[in-house]
C-alpha cells in the first residue's frame, strides 16, 4: 500500500482513565485495511509525541493519529504543522477540548469510523511565546489552575471543578497592558484567554462564537473577579453564552502584544508553561490538516 494510505497511531499510554479497553485491538478490528496501512507506536515520555509526528510526516503519511487527551493532541498537532499530513484524534483525556470542538465522537469506535470516512479539513492554530496551541492558550488564572492540576495526582472533571471552586476567590489579579487590534488596554488581569476552538475542553465554554478556521483568535479579558461575577461566568461558559460585559469582554484578531510589571504565569491547551512579563500571540491561518466528521 503506497505511503499516502498510511497511518500512524501515537498511543500516549499514561493518558486518560486506566481502564481495560484494548485501544490496539480496537484499532485492528475495525480500521478499514482496504482503505489504509498503519502502525502503531507508543511515547515513552513526555515530549516524545512532536518527534515521532515529524518522522511520520516526512515519510509522507496521510494521517498521524493522537491517542490521548488534549496534551497528545497539542504533542503530535505540533509535529505536523504547515505538513500534508492530517491529525486524526481518538480522544482518551478528561476534557478533550479539540475533539469536541470539532465534533468527533468520544467513544472509541465511532472515533475510529470517522477515520474510516476519511474527510479532512483545515483548521487554525496559534501560537503564544512560540508554543502551538489548538484550543486555547492563556494568562492569569487558567495558566495557574493548569499549573495546580499538572501537579496533581488525581485527574478528572471533579478534581478539576474543585480546584477552581478552592482557587477561585482567592487568586489575585494582576496589572497588564495589552496591545490588541492597534489598542492599547492598561487594565487588570485576572485571565486573558485567547481561543482558537470555543471551549477548553469538557464543554466549558470560554469563547462561544470562536470558529476554528475563521482565521482569528477570540480573546475573552476578565479584568476583576468576584463571586458575583463568578458565578455568571460559570453559568454563561456551561451554557455557551456570551458573558455580560460587566463580566467579561471578547474581542477578535490575529495578534495580541501584553506586558507585565509582575510575571504572570502562561499555558497553551492546558499545558502549564511558566512565567513572563512579555506575550506574543498569533493566529497561523489554516496551518493544519485534520481529519473530522462527514
Ligand atoms: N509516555 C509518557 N509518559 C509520561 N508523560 C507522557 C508520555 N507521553 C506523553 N506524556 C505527557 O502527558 C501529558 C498529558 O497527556 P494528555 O493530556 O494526553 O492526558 P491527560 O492528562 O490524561 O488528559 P487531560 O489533559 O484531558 O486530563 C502530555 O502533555 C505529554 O507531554
Amino acid at each position: 500500500m503506497s505511503k499516502s494510505n498510511h497511518i500512524r497511531f501515537i498511543i500516549n499510554p499514561t493518558s486518560g482513565p486506566k481502564n481495560s479497553v484494548d485501544v490496539a485491538a480496537r484499532i485492528k478490528l475495525l480500521l478499514d485495511k482496504q482503505k489504509y496501512s498503519h502502525d502503531i507506536v507508543y511515547t515513552t515520555h513526555a515530549g516524545h509525541a512532536p518527534e515521532l509526528a515529524r518522522e511520520a510526516a516526512a515519510k509522507g503519511c496521510a494521517v498521524v493519529v493522537a491517542v490521548g487527551g488534549d496534551g497528545t493532541v497539542n504533542e503530535v498537532a505540533r509535529g505536523l504543522l504547515n505538513s500534508d499530513t492530517a491529525l486524526g484524534i481518538l480522544p482518551k483525556g478528561s476534557g478533550n477540548g479539540l475533539a469536541r470542538h470539532l465534533q468527533i465522537p468520544l467513544g472509541l469506535d465511532k472515533a475510529i469510523g470517522v477515520l474510516n470516512k476519511g474527510q479532512v479539513t483545515s483548521i487554525d492554530s496559534g501560537s503564544i511565546n512560540g508554543h502551538p496551541f489548538f484550543t486555547t492558550a492563556g494568562i492569569g488564572f487558567d495558566a495557574y489552575i493548569s499549573s495546580v492540576f499538572a501537579g496533581n495526582k488525581k485527574r478528572g472533571l471533579q478534581t478539576y471543578v474543585e480546584l477552581v471552586m478552592k482557587e477561585v476567590l482567592k487568586y489575585k489579579h494582576l496589572p497588564v497592558k495589552a496591545s490588541i487590534n492597534g489598542n492599547v488596554i492598561d487594565t487588570d488581569c485576572f485571565v486573558m484567554a485567547f481561543a482558537n476552538a470555543a471551549q477548553y475542553g469538557n464543554n466549558a465554554y470560554i469563547a462561544p462564537m470562536a470558529d476554528i478556521r475563521d482565521g482569528h483568535l477570540d480573546v475573552c479579558l476578565v479584568r476583576r473577579l468576584d463571586l458575583i461575577k463568578a458565578l455568571n461566568l460559570s453559568y454563561c461558559m456551561l451554557t455557551k453564552t456570551l458573558a455580560h460585559s460587566d463580566s467579561a469582554e471578547y474581542f477578535t484578531t490575529q495578534h495580541v502584544e501584553v506586558h507585565t510589571e509582575e510575571p504572570m504565569m502562561f499555558h497553551a491547551d492546558g499545558d502549564y508553561l511558566g512565567k513572563s512579563t512579555a506575550f506574543d500571540v498569533q493566529l497561523l491561518p489554516l496551518s493544519l490538516k485534520v481529519q473530522v466528521p462527514t
